[in-house]
């Protein structure tokens, strides 16, 4: 039978009696844990001030104990001190019960609980005088730190002694909680405020009545101010905000994405500006947030977003006629040099695709390749497109596509249809690198190399129409592209690029049969390679067959069938037998080797295939593949 549990009291007392000991062992010192001791302290001194006053009331001492029960300060009246002193109570002496015998600081620290011991419950004789009221000091995380005790004389007993130490622990705990908490709030502070520091944003927080709260390092960088000396003061003080932001800041409205003119102390600086009211919970405003960043930065931003990257090469461009090869060749050396090009061809003919080539093989190749369709853009909008506008307060800024182009390329097509005063305005960009918005005067440095395209330039410029000394410049360098129908079997070799591609897309083998082939060779293609593509798009989206014949083509294209022998023309041939050879790999290869399903693929009967494979030497890895 288990016997009822004694008493906490009791129990030690049983346990010191095990121990052997002595109730006439006289006070023995205990280790002080100094880092426990400073801090408990520092808490204990400002946080039970309270219960510091109580105990100079006549017969009261306050005690604080580290978590190994030694005593690491005692303070009260002098009468009981005087009476501790004696007795042999002070800094430095241990209550842990293995020395002091039964105590209510020991207690409370092994029980985790406040306890009250008084006369003979002390198992010592020399603590039996007194009467202790203990409560344990408890962490944020519920670790007991010490312990706190009111000493009287123990025929002094005061009744409220266990309930002040119990309150004096419980607002120590309080503060210990509050301090961690002040802890954690400081530590995501810094690190909120190191995170705002790296990242290339700057930021300013205005206060409600305009002052400069908090601003990030990467303020200084961007609008060369120094931030030690700008924080707290008056924002228009340190650098006057632009129309837009103070409106916004005064308003308390909210201003997106803005780009304006900061005057700073290195000259005028576009900066691409955000701003954000921030209200409390009970919607009381506390100031503005300011994001900022350099206009430059995001151009550059912009430019890999919307792709202003050319993406066609050398190796893209089809094309072995003389009349190419001649063009290339004069392309390649353009790529070569630094100036502005100039590309002559009819609608369609690919002087796009050499543009870009140009651009990749060139050593601006890094920077962006900015396109503008001058004849898509009304006049009036192409001043604003071309350079840009100054912000001001009735308009937000914005920038042009030859500052776009900064470090790249700009391609213009149909420069014919810029203004007289537009041309003026290009060529002083040009030549001076440096581009002046709409509406402005800052001059905003360039490097841009022009690629453009325009129709009858030199008869504009006899008709007075077209800037002599900018066509002089653009026509240093000249490439002539030629039409499709003077490109001879270049024809061929893009029609069956350009089927392989669809082929490829739609994923079914298809290949023009050699009276497609002859048509597309005779037809004159006024719209060049365009037209071409254009054609063979429509033609595979209008039939599932596999291999197309001339009555698959447009009516008007078809026409054109020349009665051409196979043998008579061999690039016609040739040109066939690739398309034929690569629609058959495909289709044994989407027919996963199976050559009865390939053939129906094809059209063909399976003896047919077999037979053609054999002719093309198409070898069993191939087909794997
Ligand atoms: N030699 C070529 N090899 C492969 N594709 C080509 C070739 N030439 C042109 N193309 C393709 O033909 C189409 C028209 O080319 P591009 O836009 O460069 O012509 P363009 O001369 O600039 O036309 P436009 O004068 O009408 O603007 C594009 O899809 C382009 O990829």
């Amino acid at each position: 039978m288990a016997l009822p549990s004694l008493p906490p009291i009791q129990r030690s007392w049983m346990r010191c009696q095990a121990r052997g000991l002595d109730p006439a062992t006289p006070p023995q010192t205990g280790p002080v844990n100094i880092a426990a001791w400073s801090h408990l302290q520092t808490l204990a001194r400002s946080s039970i001030e309270d219960l510091y006053q109580l105990s100079e009331h006549p017969g009261f001492a306050v005690v604080i104990c580290d978590e190994q029960a030694t005593i690491i300060d005692v303070a009260g009246d002098s009468t009981i001190l005087s009476l501790a002193q004696q007795s042999g109570i002070g800094y430095g002496i241990s209550l842990l019960e293995e020395v002091a015998g039964t105590n209510a600081v020991d207690l409370a620290l092994r029980e985790a609980l406040p306890y009250q011991t008084s006369g003979d419950e002390h198992y010592c004789n020399w603590l039996q005088p007194f009467s202790l009221a203990a409560a344990p000091i408890f962490s944020p995380d519920g670790r007991a730190l010490g312990a706190l005790a009111i000493l009287t004389r123990a025929e002094m007993q005061h009744p409220y002694a266990l309930g002040m130490v119990i309150a004096a622990a419980q607002a120590l705990h309080n503060q210990l909680r509050a301090e961690r908490l002040l802890n954690e709030a400081n530590d995501q502070l810094s690190e909120l405020y190191a995170t705002l520091d790296s990242i290339n944003e700057g930021l300013i927080f205005v206060g409600p009545n305009g002052e400069i709260r908090r601003l990030s390092r990467r303020v200084a960088s961007i609008l060369d101010i120094n931030v030690r000396s700008a924080a707290g003061r008056p924002l228009v003080s340190v650098i006057p905000p632009p129309p837009a932001i103070s409106t916004a800041l005064q308003e308390l409205t909210t201003l997106d994405e803005q780009e304006v003119i900061w005057q700073t102390r290195s000259g005028p600086q576009a900066v691409m500006c955000s701003v954000r009211p921030v209200w409390d919970r009970s919607r009381r405003y506390l100031g503005s947030v300011i994001t900022l960043r350099p206009a430059e930065s995001v151009r550059q931003l912009v430019q890999q977003v919307v792709g202003a990257r050319a993406t066609f090469t050398f190796r893209d461009i089809i094309g072995q006629s003389e009349a190419m090869r001649q063009a290339l060749r004069q392309a390649r050396l353009a790529a070569a040099g630094r100036g502005p090009v100039l590309l002559r061809g009819e609608g369609g003919v690919g002087k796009e695709i050499f543009a870009q080539a140009i651009h990749n093989a060139s050593n601006r190749a890094g920077g962006p390749f900015v396109r503008v369709a001058c004849a898509a853009i009304p006049r009036q909008l192409l001043d604003s497109e071309l350079f840009g506008v100054e912000s001001s307060e009735h308009q937000a800024g914005r920038p042009g596509k030859l500052e776009l182009a900064h470090g790249g390329v700009l391609y213009l097509e149909a420069i014919d249809a810029l203004s007289f005063d537009q041309q003026t305005n290009l060529l002083r960009a040009i030549e001076m690198g440096r581009v002046i918005r709409s509406g402005g005067k800052r001059p905003i440095p360039i490097d841009v190399r022009l690629i453009v395209t325009g129709h009858d330039l030199e008869q504009l410029v006899q008709e007075g129409r077209f800037r002599a000394d900018l066509y002089a410049r653009l026509s240093a360098f000249t490439i002539d592209i030629p039409p499709l129908r003077r490109r001879g079997d270049d024809v061929l070799l893009l029609a069956n690029h350009m089927v392989q591609r669809l082929s490829e897309q739609l994923g079914r083998p298809i290949a023009l049969a050699p009276d497609a082939l002859a048509a597309l060779h005779s037809y004159p293609w006024p719209g060049n390679v365009r037209e071409l593509e254009v054609v063979l798009e429509q033609t595979v989206q209008t039939t599932a067959k596999s291999v197309l014949t001339v009555h698959d083509l447009p009516p008007a294209i078809a026409r054109h069938t020349t009665p051409l022998a196979m043998a008579d023309n061999p690039r016609l041939a040739e040109a066939h037998a690739l398309s034929e050879r690569d629609a058959i790999v495909r289709a044994v290869r989407s027919a996963g080797g199976r050559l009865s399903r390939a053939a129906t693929l094809l059209g063909i009967s399976r003896a047919t295939l077999w037979r053609k494979i054999t002719r093309y030497q198409i070898s069993r890895d191939e087909l794997r593949a």
